[in-house]
C-alpha cells in the first residue's frame, strides 16, 4: 500500500489481510448474536469511503453463515460534517436502497477516532427515517474521542498518539488489505 504522505513513515503494521478477514468474521458473528431476535430487520450502511466495502464483506459473511440477505447501503456524510465552514466539498451521494424506518441499522466504518464522522452519519441516517436502533461497527478504534460515542463492534483497539494516523488499505479501494500506523 503506497499511501504514505510526504515525510511520513510506517510506525507499525497492525493488521494483515488475514487478520482483517478474521476480525470481520468475528464482527459478523457478533452482529448476528446481538440481533438474533430481529434478524429480518437488520441492515448495513457503510460510511464512505472504506466503510462501504467493509459493509459488503460483513453482508457476505452473514450470507455465508446464516443464508441471510442483509441489505447494504452507503452513506456520504459530507454535508453533515461539523467542520464545513467555507469549504466546497465533493459530495458523492448516499445510496440507501431500503426503508430506514423500523430497521436496526449497523453503520460500518474503517476507523473510529474523534467520533465526529459517526455523529454525522447518525444525523444523515436519521434524516431518512426513524430506525429501531443504530449500531456502530469499526475495523479499528484508535481512541481520542471528542464526542460521547463508542462502537458496538470493534475489530481491533489500537492505542495511538495524536501525531499518528491509522491507514486502512482494502483490496477494493487500495489494491491490498492492510492496516498500518504512520507518523512523521
Ligand atoms: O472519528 P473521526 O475523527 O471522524 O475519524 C474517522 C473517520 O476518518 C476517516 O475518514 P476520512 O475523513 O479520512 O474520509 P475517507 O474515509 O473518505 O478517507 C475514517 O475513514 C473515518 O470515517
Ligand atoms: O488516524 C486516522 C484518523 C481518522 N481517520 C483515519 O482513517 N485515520
Amino acid at each position: 500500500m503506497s499511501r504514505l504522505g510526504f515525510g511520513e513513515r510506517i510506525r507499525a503494521r497492525i493488521l494483515t489481510g488475514d487478520q482483517i478477514s478474521r476480525s470481520l468474521r468475528r464482527i459478523s458473528h457478533e452482529i448476528l448474536e446481538r440481533n438474533a431476535s430481529s434478524l429480518e430487520d437488520l441492515a448495513l450502511v457503510g460510511i464512505l469511503t472504506r466503510g462501504v466495502p467493509l459493509a459488503h464483506r460483513i453482508a457476505q459473511n452473514i450470507r455465508r453463515f446464516e443464508g441471510l440477505e442483509v441489505p447494504v447501503g452507503s452513506l456520504d456524510i459530507t454535508l453533515h460534517r461539523d467542520d464545513l465552514e467555507g469549504e466546497d466539498p465533493e459530495v458523492k451521494g448516499s445510496d440507501i436502497p431500503f426503508e430506514v424506518a423500523g430497521r436496526t441499522v449497523v453503520m460500518v466504518d474503517d476507523v473510529l477516532f474523534t467520533g465526529r464522522t459517526a455523529r454525522a452519519a447518525m444525523d444523515a441516517l436519521l434524516e431518512r427515517g426513524r430506525p429501531a436502533a443504530i449500531q456502530l461497527a469499526v475495523l479499528v478504534d484508535r481512541g481520542h474521542r471528542e464526542l460521547p460515542i463508542r462502537a458496538d463492534y470493534v475489530g481491533k483497539n489500537i492505542p495511538t498518539s495524536l501525531d499518528e494516523s491509522v491507514r486502512v488499505g482494502l483490496a477494493e479501494t487500495d489494491g491490498e488489505d492492510e492496516v498500518i500506523v504512520v507518523g512523521g
